[in-house]
Protein backbone atom coordinates (compact mmCIF):
# COMPACT_ATOMS: atom_id res chain seq x y z
CA UNK A 1 0.00 0.00 0.00
CA UNK A 2 3.19 2.63 0.63
CA UNK A 3 6.63 3.10 -0.51
CA UNK A 4 8.90 1.69 1.59
CA UNK A 5 10.71 4.59 3.48
CA UNK A 6 14.09 3.18 0.99
CA UNK A 7 11.84 4.16 -2.35
CA UNK A 8 10.13 7.30 -1.76
CA UNK A 9 10.23 9.58 -4.64
CA UNK A 10 11.04 12.98 -3.59
CA UNK A 11 9.03 16.47 -4.54
CA UNK A 12 11.83 18.00 -5.60
CA UNK A 13 12.77 14.81 -7.63
CA UNK A 14 12.43 15.78 -11.65
CA UNK A 15 10.16 13.23 -12.41
CA UNK A 16 7.83 15.46 -10.36
CA UNK A 17 9.19 19.10 -11.32
CA UNK A 18 9.19 18.49 -14.62
CA UNK A 19 5.30 17.31 -14.79
CA UNK A 20 3.55 20.63 -16.96
CA UNK A 21 0.77 22.17 -14.96
CA UNK A 22 -2.43 23.31 -16.96
CA UNK A 23 -4.48 25.56 -14.52
CA UNK A 24 -7.90 24.84 -13.81
CA UNK A 25 -8.94 27.54 -12.74
CA UNK A 26 -11.04 26.07 -9.95
CA UNK A 27 -11.57 28.54 -6.87
CA UNK A 28 -10.31 28.18 -3.27
CA UNK A 29 -13.16 26.88 -1.11
CA UNK A 30 -13.32 27.98 2.72
CA UNK A 31 -13.09 24.64 4.57
CA UNK A 32 -14.64 25.86 7.66
CA UNK A 33 -17.81 24.83 8.50
CA UNK A 34 -17.91 21.67 5.75
CA UNK A 35 -15.28 19.51 8.12
CA UNK A 36 -13.22 20.34 11.40
CA UNK A 37 -10.56 22.54 11.51
CA UNK A 38 -7.74 22.74 13.98
CA UNK A 39 -6.49 26.63 14.55
CA UNK A 40 -3.22 25.89 15.33
CA UNK A 41 -1.76 27.22 12.24
CA UNK A 42 -4.67 30.07 11.80
CA UNK A 43 -3.54 33.24 10.59
CA UNK A 44 -5.45 36.86 10.58
CA UNK A 45 -7.55 35.51 7.18
CA UNK A 46 -8.09 32.15 7.15
CA UNK A 47 -5.85 31.30 4.51
CA UNK A 48 -4.71 28.57 6.19
CA UNK A 49 -8.31 27.10 5.69
CA UNK A 50 -8.61 27.25 1.93
CA UNK A 51 -8.15 24.27 -0.93
CA UNK A 52 -9.52 23.84 -4.22
CA UNK A 53 -13.05 23.16 -4.30
CA UNK A 54 -12.14 20.08 -5.68
CA UNK A 55 -9.81 19.01 -2.94
CA UNK A 56 -12.56 20.17 -0.72
CA UNK A 57 -15.43 18.04 -2.20
CA UNK A 58 -12.79 14.96 -2.08
CA UNK A 59 -11.93 15.24 1.41
CA UNK A 60 -15.98 15.58 2.38
CA UNK A 61 -16.27 12.14 0.05
CA UNK A 62 -13.39 10.98 2.60
CA UNK A 63 -14.78 11.80 5.59
CA UNK A 64 -18.25 10.07 4.81
CA UNK A 65 -15.99 6.74 4.57
CA UNK A 66 -14.40 7.22 7.90
CA UNK A 67 -16.14 4.67 10.56
CA UNK A 68 -18.19 6.11 13.55
CA UNK A 69 -15.92 7.75 16.45
CA UNK A 70 -13.61 9.16 13.72
CA UNK A 71 -13.18 12.17 11.87
CA UNK A 72 -10.73 14.84 9.99
CA UNK A 73 -9.27 17.45 11.23
CA UNK A 74 -8.24 19.76 8.83
CA UNK A 75 -4.79 21.79 9.86
CA UNK A 76 -3.46 23.33 6.95
CA UNK A 77 -4.46 23.96 3.74
CA UNK A 78 -3.65 26.85 1.61
CA UNK A 79 0.48 28.25 2.24
CA UNK A 80 0.79 31.52 0.92
CA UNK A 81 4.61 31.77 -1.39
CA UNK A 82 6.42 33.60 1.16
CA UNK A 83 5.52 31.57 3.94
CA UNK A 84 6.67 27.92 1.68
CA UNK A 85 9.70 29.76 1.11
CA UNK A 86 10.55 30.62 4.56
CA UNK A 87 9.72 27.24 5.96
CA UNK A 88 11.47 25.54 3.75
CA UNK A 89 14.78 28.43 4.02
CA UNK A 90 14.61 27.69 7.60
CA UNK A 91 14.42 23.82 7.39
CA UNK A 92 17.20 23.64 4.83
CA UNK A 93 19.34 25.95 6.83
CA UNK A 94 19.16 23.31 10.21
CA UNK A 95 20.53 20.40 7.82
CA UNK A 96 24.44 21.17 8.54
CA UNK A 97 27.51 19.80 6.49
CA UNK A 98 25.80 19.23 3.03
CA UNK A 99 26.25 20.78 -0.42
CA UNK A 100 23.96 23.34 -1.63
CA UNK A 101 22.12 19.92 -3.84
CA UNK A 102 22.03 17.76 -1.16
CA UNK A 103 20.73 20.41 1.37
CA UNK A 104 18.16 21.12 -1.55
CA UNK A 105 17.11 17.30 -1.54
CA UNK A 106 17.63 16.75 1.83
CA UNK A 107 15.18 19.72 2.44
CA UNK A 108 12.29 18.80 0.18
CA UNK A 109 11.97 15.53 2.61
CA UNK A 110 9.98 17.67 5.03
CA UNK A 111 9.09 21.10 2.86
CA UNK A 112 8.12 21.05 -0.98
CA UNK A 113 10.93 23.75 -2.67
CA UNK A 114 8.69 26.54 -3.78
CA UNK A 115 8.87 26.01 -7.35
CA UNK A 116 6.68 23.00 -6.75
CA UNK A 117 4.85 23.54 -3.69
CA UNK A 118 1.97 21.58 -3.60
CA UNK A 119 0.31 23.87 -0.65
CA UNK A 120 0.75 27.45 -2.63
CA UNK A 121 -2.02 25.91 -5.08
CA UNK A 122 -4.27 25.09 -2.53
CA UNK A 123 -3.62 21.34 -3.57
CA UNK A 124 -2.53 19.78 -0.32
CA UNK A 125 -3.55 19.07 2.83
CA UNK A 126 -2.28 18.49 6.50
CA UNK A 127 -4.47 16.49 8.44
CA UNK A 128 -5.06 14.20 11.11
CA UNK A 129 -7.80 11.97 12.75
CA UNK A 130 -9.84 13.12 15.85
CA UNK A 131 -12.57 11.53 17.57
CA UNK A 132 -16.54 13.43 17.73
CA UNK A 133 -15.07 15.67 21.08
CA UNK A 134 -11.95 16.70 19.37
CA UNK A 135 -9.35 14.75 20.66
CA UNK A 136 -6.69 13.39 18.51
CA UNK A 137 -5.90 9.73 17.89
CA UNK A 138 -2.26 8.85 17.98
CA UNK A 139 -1.10 8.69 14.99
CA UNK A 140 2.89 8.01 16.25
CA UNK A 141 4.10 11.56 15.62
CA UNK A 142 2.56 14.91 16.18
CA UNK A 143 1.47 16.68 12.84
CA UNK A 144 4.74 18.48 11.40
CA UNK A 145 6.76 16.47 13.40
CA UNK A 146 10.09 16.10 11.05
CA UNK A 147 12.47 13.58 10.35
CA UNK A 148 15.27 14.53 12.90
CA UNK A 149 12.45 15.14 15.71
CA UNK A 150 10.76 11.98 15.09
CA UNK A 151 13.30 9.68 14.09
CA UNK A 152 12.31 9.07 11.54
CA UNK A 153 8.62 8.08 12.78
CA UNK A 154 6.91 10.63 10.38
CA UNK A 155 7.37 8.61 7.22
CA UNK A 156 4.27 7.37 6.32
CA UNK A 157 5.29 3.47 6.54
CA UNK A 158 7.94 4.06 9.42
CA UNK A 159 8.35 0.87 11.18
CA UNK A 160 9.04 2.60 14.84
CA UNK A 161 5.59 3.59 15.47
CA UNK A 162 2.85 1.83 17.83
CA UNK A 163 0.48 -0.93 16.32
CA UNK A 164 -2.37 1.70 17.30
CA UNK A 165 -0.87 4.64 15.15
CA UNK A 166 -0.12 1.80 12.37
CA UNK A 167 -3.55 1.12 12.65
CA UNK A 168 -5.13 5.08 12.57
CA UNK A 169 -2.30 6.10 9.50
CA UNK A 170 -4.49 2.96 7.65
CA UNK A 171 -7.48 4.23 8.75
CA UNK A 172 -6.69 8.05 6.51
CA UNK A 173 -5.42 6.35 3.93
CA UNK A 174 -8.18 3.99 3.30
CA UNK A 175 -10.88 6.98 3.52
CA UNK A 176 -8.31 9.25 1.50
CA UNK A 177 -7.16 6.49 -1.34
CA UNK A 178 -11.11 5.80 -2.42
CA UNK A 179 -11.68 9.91 -2.90
CA UNK A 180 -8.69 10.45 -5.08
CA UNK A 181 -5.91 11.91 -2.80
CA UNK A 182 -2.44 10.35 -2.94
CA UNK A 183 0.08 10.79 0.32
CA UNK A 184 3.60 12.07 0.65
CA UNK A 185 5.35 9.39 2.09
CA UNK A 186 7.62 11.35 4.51
CA UNK A 187 4.57 12.61 6.13
CA UNK A 188 1.58 10.68 7.22
CA UNK A 189 -0.32 13.97 7.34
CA UNK A 190 0.29 15.86 3.97
CA UNK A 191 -2.25 14.23 1.21
CA UNK A 192 -2.96 16.08 -1.92
CA UNK A 193 -5.08 16.13 -4.95
CA UNK A 194 -4.48 17.66 -8.63
CA UNK A 195 -0.69 18.73 -8.10
CA UNK A 196 2.64 17.75 -9.38
CA UNK A 197 2.67 14.94 -6.91
CA UNK A 198 -0.43 13.70 -7.44
CA UNK A 199 0.01 13.82 -11.15
CA UNK A 200 3.02 11.53 -10.93
CA UNK A 201 1.68 8.97 -9.03
CA UNK A 202 -1.58 8.98 -10.75
CA UNK A 203 0.23 9.11 -14.31
CA UNK A 204 -1.77 11.89 -15.30
CA UNK A 205 0.02 13.59 -18.19
CA UNK A 206 -0.30 17.05 -15.79
CA UNK A 207 -0.92 18.79 -13.05
CA UNK A 208 -4.48 20.59 -12.39
CA UNK A 209 -3.27 23.28 -10.10
CA UNK A 210 -0.20 25.84 -9.96
CA UNK A 211 0.15 28.74 -7.41
CA UNK A 212 -2.52 31.24 -6.78
CA UNK A 213 -2.50 34.06 -5.01
CA UNK A 214 -5.34 34.08 -1.67
CA UNK A 215 -7.85 37.13 -1.95
CA UNK A 216 -10.68 37.40 0.17
C1 LIG B 1 6.06 21.35 6.25
C2 LIG B 1 5.01 20.30 6.04
N1 LIG B 1 3.87 20.61 6.83
C3 LIG B 1 4.62 20.20 4.60
O1 LIG B 1 3.57 20.68 4.24
N2 LIG B 1 5.45 19.59 3.79
C4 LIG B 1 5.14 19.43 2.40
C5 LIG B 1 6.07 18.45 1.75
C6 LIG B 1 5.13 20.74 1.67
O2 LIG B 1 5.76 21.71 2.09
O3 LIG B 1 4.48 20.76 0.60
ZN1 LIG C 1 1.62 19.48 3.76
Amino acid sequence: MWQSPNDVVLISDPRVTSIPVQESGEPLADVRGRLRVDPRLADGQGAYAHLRSGVLERLEHAESLLPDGYHLLIVEGYRPVATQRRIFDEYRATLTGLTPEESYVAASRYVSPVEVAPHTAGAAVDLTLCAPDGTEYDMGTEVNDNPEQSSGACYTAAPNVSDDARAHRKLLAAALEPAGLVNYPTEWWHWSYGDRYWAMCTRAAQALYGPVEFTL
